[in-house]
């Protein structure tokens, strides 16, 4: 279990992390998501103990990582990869670390096999693409069978293999009950792999919530353009809709299908009438937005169910 209250991180002028506060939990892959710069990376540090935090704390097990009896036994953690000193083998350097932490030599050969690397332990590291140092990285914060990981952008630099093979990883060291924290400032890849999502931004806590969730309120939708887009806002609101500004949003979006059975009404775009301002609908059916339109008295130039790209759902959160 991770557990940060209240941290704030001050780098001078910079707030890089303010006031954030969430759990993660044994037993799920959470994501931890934010644009660059957005203080993922000071978060990990904080969580870590390598830097101080200006306030707040951040507990791993219920205490700071100083004070964990055995460390490397109950957390690990890649933050750099490409940090590793270059002129070692695999094998050694994962050596050199389980000595430090007294761990033996089988759990070297156990997470070099696991990490796909067992064939290339006695290569030098300098030689490593970045895939590699990756899984090199991950071989490290596995070494001490730790029930809590916390991996910075694990993904960064591997190929479609590596980025399954890490999913399918963390999500089995997650069904063992560990704690996996991981961050990427990739929502799509995010929600494939993770079951939470902690979005940030600007060093501020946007969102705490599962994977689901975030997908069953931004993956689909309703745009709807009237000339009347303030009543009819209401009118929806009222009904119990959630309401955004379509502008931007639509452009090249492929309208997919409504469900004419269930609407009742051919839900494909009306694009013969000049366009009024674009609203994005959430918690209703198209019929139901067109119904609504109707018994409002709010033309409607164009009404069209459509999805959302994550992508598009993260850059909307975090603006
Ligand atoms: N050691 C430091 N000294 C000064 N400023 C720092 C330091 N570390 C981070 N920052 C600043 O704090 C903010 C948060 O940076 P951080 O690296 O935590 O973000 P991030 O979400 O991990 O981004 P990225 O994905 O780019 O690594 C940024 O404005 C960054 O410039």
């Amino acid at each position: 279990m991770i557990e940060v209250t209240d941290l704030t991180k001050l780098y001078g002028s910079t707030r890089a992390v303010s006031g954030l506060t969430f759990r993660v939990k044994p037993g799920q892959v959470t994501g931890f998501l934010g644009h660059n710069g957005a203080g993922k990376s000071t978060t990990m540090r904080l969580i870590l103990g390598l830097h101080t935090p200006t306030a707040g704390k951040a507990l791993i097990n219920g205490v700071r990582k100083q004070e964990l009896r055995d460390p490397m036994r109950e957390v690990g953690a890649m933050l750099d990869a490409a940090e590793v000193q270059g002129g070692r083998s695999a094998f050694a350097h994962l050596q050199a670390l389980a000595y430090a932490g007294g761990i033996g030599r089988r759990r070297v050969v156990a997470v070099l096999e696991e990490v796909g690397l067992a064939g290339a332990a006695r290569k030098r590291i300098a030689g490593f693409s970045q895939g590699m140092r990756q899984r090199l990285g991950i071989a490290a914060a596995l070494l001490g069978d730790p029930g809590v990981l916390i991996l910075d952008e694990p993904v960064n630099g591997l190929d479609p293999d590596g980025i399954r093979w890490l999913r399918t990883l963390l999500r089995s060291l997650a069904a063992e009950g560990r704690t996996v924290l991981l961050s990427s400032h990739l929502m799509t890849e995010m929600s494939l792999t993770a079951d939470r999502l902690i979005i940030i931004g600007r060093g501020r806590l946007i969102e705490d919530t599962t994977t689901a969730d975030l997908l069953a309120r931004f993956q689909s939708g309703v745009l709807v353009r009237s000339p009347h887009a303030a009543r009819l806002s209401r009118a929806l609101e009222a009904a119990g809709a959630t309401i955004r500004p379509a502008e931007g949003a639509d452009a090249g979006e492929e309208p997919v299908p409504g469900r004419p059975a269930e609407a009742g009404v051919d839900v494909r775009p009306i694009r013969d009438v000049g366009a009024g301002a674009g609203l994005l609908v959430t918690g209703l059916t198209a019929a139901a937005v067109g119904d609504i339109a109707l018994a409002n008295g709010c033309g409607v130039h164009e009404l069209v169910s459509r999805r959302t790209s994550l992508e598009e759902a993260f850059m909307e959160i975090t603006r």
